[in-house]
């Protein structure tokens, strides 16, 4: 796809956190072609991205599975270093000063954890205060802030290995933000969470956000954290950028539809409401699919209106659904 669905975002201004300029990351990889035989060969992760993220941003940084979102994520940390452009962030190269860097940002990967598994919650926050040399005032400030606001009282004397899911990310999260990090880097945090545990984390990032002006750039599958979240949302997809802008542009562009899901009262012919269409029956139960980026509010009145309703859902369009619409659409035009 040509890079032409790049809306310039243009959102919030402010000096640019992370400046990214034709970045590359190949690595070499050996394939077995054969009994003995080996053949190298490269894989282009991330193949000249460029994007800036202003002071102070929440974006969504999504795309397909193998995208090169983790690797982009994992250079900006100073992990990987990167095969060809330019990288900055706070001023920095990661890869350069990834020590230096490491005091100003935040990592959370919702897959694994930075906590000590067999230790009590509070003892890794303990040795984090001395690894990262937090001041005694800041240390105790924060690490006060984060046990309030994500609800983690009871959790300190628990070994992490005893948490839950929920529990486990909102201590990781606390973990990531005791040394007060400028930039957040959030990998998939929700993955696996109940609604409530969801609801909780999204609630605490946007207050964050908004409080203290903490630069977030969030990786997810799950369009709701966007939508919740982020005004502007970056799809990566074979290592390059197809798309920088908002969320509603992005489903403009895939054309993507929402499904409303309605419990009726009982079993009838598929329903006929203005811009929705029903898409499945089963029982008492109807998907209703409707564009995106509309409101799901007019629909569910009007079916409300007309319809033994006795409840309902709404269902966003998964990520990989959305992308192959933006493919799909644009070989076809
Ligand atoms: N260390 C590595 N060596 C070789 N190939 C790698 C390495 N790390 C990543 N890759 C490859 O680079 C590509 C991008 O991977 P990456 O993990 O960045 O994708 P992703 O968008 O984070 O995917 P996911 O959503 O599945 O986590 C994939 O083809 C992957 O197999």
């Amino acid at each position: 796809m040509e890079p032409d669905l790049i809306a310039g975002p243009d959102l919030i201004a402010g000096p640019d956190l992370i400046e990214l300029d034709g970045v590359e990351k190949v690595f070499d990889v050996r394939k077995k072609t054969g009994f003995l035989r080996r053949e190298k060969h490269e894989v282009r992760a991330v193949d000249g991205i460029s994007f800036t993220v202003p002071r102070g941003e929440m974006v969504g940084y999504i795309g397909p599975n193998g995208a090169g979102k983790s690797t982009t994520i994992k250079m900006l940390t100073g992990i990987l270093t990167p095969s060809g452009g330019r990288l900055r962030v706070a001023g920095i190269d990661p890869s350069r000063e990834r020590t230096r860097l490491a005091r100003r940002i935040g990592v959370v990967f919702g897959q694994r954890t930075t906590l000590w598994w067999d230790l009590p919650l509070i003892d890794s926050y303990r040795l984090m205060h001395r690894m990262y040399r937090i001041p005694d005032a800041r240390y105790k400030e924060n690490l006060d802030r984060c046990v309030e606001l994500l609800e983690l009282a009871e959790l300190l004397d628990v070994p992490v290995r005893q948490l839950s899911l929920g529990q486990r990310m909102r201590g990781d999260i606390a973990a990531a933000l005791l040394h007060d990090p400028e930039v957040l880097y959030l990998d998939e945090p929700t993955i696996g969470l109940d609604v409530i545990s969801k609801a909780k984390v999204r609630g605490f990032l946007r207050d964050l956000n908004a409080e203290s002006g903490t630069t977030i750039l969030l990786t997810t599958h799950d369009l709701t954290d966007i939508e919740q979240l982020c005004k502007r949302v970056m799809v990566i997809d074979h290592g390059r950028l197809m798309y920088d802008g908002a969320l509603a542009g992005l489903h403009e562009a895939g054309e993507s539809e929402r499904t409303l899901v309605v419990d009726l009262e009982r079993e009838l012919p598929p329903l006929e409401v203005e811009s929705a269409r029903v898409v499945k029956v089963e029982g008492p139960r109807q998907w209703l699919a409707f564009p995106a980026a509309e409101s799901a509010a007019p629909l569910v009145a009007r079916v409300a209106e007309r319809y033994p309703m006795v409840d309902l859902s709404v269902r966003e369009p998964d990520i990989e659904a959305v992308i192959a619409k933006m493919y799909a659409d644009k070989s076809t035009s």
